[in-house]
């Protein structure tokens, strides 16, 4: 029997956990059941108690107690104790049905997703047919405030392109935190940001701001010491044009909007996830209870 789940990934804040505590509060509100699986070994604050929670396994704490690593080094260590011990997850899970949509809270570190092999190995596991057979959706959130400073949307982007590559799992990729650009940025200048492409750099409003400060930003044979900072000048933009050269070539990235404090559009990134694990078609039709059908 298939199981259905997302995982919830992205770097630290981009708002994972509070996406997964509105999904859960929005299927229990649909009568869906939902099974919130923590893991992350530093979290400590929960809106809904995990069902499952990597701590009872191991906690980034004792870790950094015990064998004294730092808190990047503990999450590797805690993920690769995981790994050792993939019975912790098989045992809760085996017996969940297809009704439930399985809810994985990712932690933030970045180098989880970009080159460790760890996740890639978790997500065979959970998916692998013989056994949890689970079909995963990975949903990979980016913090929408990121786009008024074209750098990091480009390298946030990147990095949601490389966790695509490398866990071949269906995969959305979202814009968070919208209500909080939702003033600065009409909903036509917004569009652009959907489908990442290079025209973005075109009126990067960090030139505007390093040409006032002086700062020669298009000097095609500038070195990289042109602007006496690693972050600005020329070279940082030609960098910038590289990547986002790269992206654009690849076209494998666009963004979906999410804003956790408007339900709707929770319900809107849940049906993506939904069509993107083929939910639905394995749902036996319910009945409904006497006093339900009344109501109906
Ligand atoms: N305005 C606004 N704030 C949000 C939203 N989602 C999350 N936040 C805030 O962003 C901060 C980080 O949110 P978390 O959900 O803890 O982010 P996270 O990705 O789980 O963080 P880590 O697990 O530490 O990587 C919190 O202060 C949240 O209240 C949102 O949709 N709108
Ligand atoms: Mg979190």
């Amino acid at each position: 029997m298939s199981k259905y789940g997302v995982m919830v990934m992205g770097p630290a804040g981009a708002g994972k956990s509070t996406f997964c505590a509105s999904l859960i509060t929005h299927l229990q509100l649909n009568r869906r059941s939902a099974f919130y699986v923590n893991l992350d070994p530093a979290a400590e604050h929960f809106e809904h108690a995990p069902d499952l929670d990597i701590k009872d396994l191991i906690s980034l704490e004792d870790v950094m107690d015990e064998v004294k690593l730092g808190p990047n080094g503990g999450l590797i260590y805690c993920f690769e104790f995981l790994m050792e011990n993939l019975d912790f997850l098989s045992d809760a899970l085996d017996s969940l049905t297809e009704e439930y949509l399985i809810i994985f809270d990712m932690p933030g570190q970045i180098e989880l997703y970009t080159h460790i092999p760890i996740l890639p190995t978790l997500v065979k596991f959970l998916t692998n047919p013989g056994a949890l057979d689970i079909r995963l959706c990975a949903a990979y959130l980016l913090e929408s405030t990121f786009v008024v400073d074209r750098a990091k949307y480009f390298a946030g982007t990147l990095s949601a392109m490389s966790a695509m590559i490398m866990l071949e799992v269906p995969h959305i990729n979202v814009l968070s935190k919208m209500d909080l650009v939702k003033d600065q940025l009409r909903k036509k200048d917004f569009k652009r940001f959907i489908t990442p492409d290079m025209t973005l750099l075109d009126d990067d409003p960090a030139d505007a701001a390093q040409k006032k400060a002086g700062i020669n930003v298009d000097d095609q044979g500038a070195g990289p010491t042109d602007s006496g900072a690693l972050m600005s000048g020329a070279s940082f933009k030609r960098l910038n044009t590289a990547v986002a050269s790269l992206i654009e070539s690849f076209s494998m990235v666009s963004y979906l909007k999410l804003d956790c404090t408007d339900e709707d559009s929770v319900a809107a990134i849940l049906s993506y996830i939904d069509d993107c694990i083929q939910y639905h078609e394995a749902q036996e039709p319910k009945e409904l209870a006497e006093d339900e059908f009344e109501e109906e």
